[in-house]
């Protein structure tokens, strides 16, 4: 590994947004199933950590070279990244991002609240649902498009948080995700979250192109969204970077990497035919 590593030759900036108070390990999955995935690609990672409350409409009034500085990073990346996280801090700031990355056409992964974030956003500026939140973050909101889970985990005694390894199912195989699953028709990867996708907005969110195309086995419970019309913009409800592996980069990392140099349509092309199995 440290071998292949000194023989990179290309590197690719990755804009990873979030709330980056004081020191925490909790992205270090993230980065680590970033670098698997770009030595798959022969490439080094840089990683621009953004702290997305410097990307927020606030700023530019109180800390305006924090916020011009936050917004030049984030436009010289080739991907964003918004990985999971819990509370409200800087969620405005990682929906300016997931704005940016839809309408300029970057490849943007969102993990676990970065999927959440995709989805306020597509409500607010594609539904025109302007105070649509997650309860997590506004209980009062009128338009409630990420809800607390009712239930918590059932098999996981002791916590309100949906914890662990779970399947997802595709429901069209013909999905940028399944296809970098390997074709395959659904894929185990663990979870650690409370909220979710409020199945009572999935039929808007649809038919103005924001596509679920994985779910739970109940089918109400949202994992996997994507917007069709994009070269590259997935949510997942799951965190892939816990099953990354050097060799064995997640698929949904090597899939931003591709998609970030302009690989992905060719990589895509040349994988095996539908298989029915589960990705493990
Ligand atoms: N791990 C996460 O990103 C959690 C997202 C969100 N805070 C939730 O609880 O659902």
């Amino acid at each position: 590994m440290a071998e292949t590593y000194d023989n990179l030759s290309g590197t690719v900036k990755i804009a990873m947004v979030g709330k980056f108070t004081g020191l925490s390990d909790a992205y270090l999955s993230v980065v680590k199933a970033l670098l698997h995935a770009c030595v798959a690609c022969s490439l080094r990672p840089s990683v621009e950590w953004i702290a997305a409350s410097d990307l927020e409409d606030e700023s530019a009034r109180t800390t305006p070279e924090a916020h011009a500085s936050a917004w030049e990073t984030l436009k010289s990346c080739a991907c964003i990244l918004v990985p999971g996280g819990f509370g409200d801090r800087g969620v405005p700031g990682m929906i300016l991002a997931a704005k940016f990355a839809r309408e300029n056409s970057v490849p943007y992964l969102g993990i676990c609240l970065g999927l959440q974030i995709s989805v306020i956003e597509y409500s607010r500026y594609v539904l025109g649902l302007e105070r649509a939140n997650s309860e997590e973050f506004d209980s009062q909101t009128p338009h409630p498009v990420v809800i607390f889970m009712p239930e918590g985990s059932g098999t996981h005694m002791g916590s309100t948080m949906r914890l662990g390894s779970r399947i997802t199912f595709f429901k069209n195989p013909d999905c940028v995700t399944s296809k970098l699953y390997q074709n395959s028709a659904s894929v185990v990867e663990r979870h650690r979250h409370k909220y979710e996708v409020n199945p009572d907005f999935i039929g808007q969110l649809e038919s103005a192109g924001l596509k679920f195309v994985g779910s739970d086995e109940s089918g109400r419970r949202m994992e996997v969204l994507e917007l069709r019309s994009h070269p590259y913009y997935i949510g997942v409800q799951f965190h892939p970077e816990f099953k990354s592996r050097p060799g064995r980069p997640s698929a949904l990392f090597l899939g931003l990497i591709l998609a970030a140099t302009g690989r992905l349509q060719t990589y895509l092309s040349h994988l095996p035919g539908l298989s029915s199995g589960t990705s493990q």
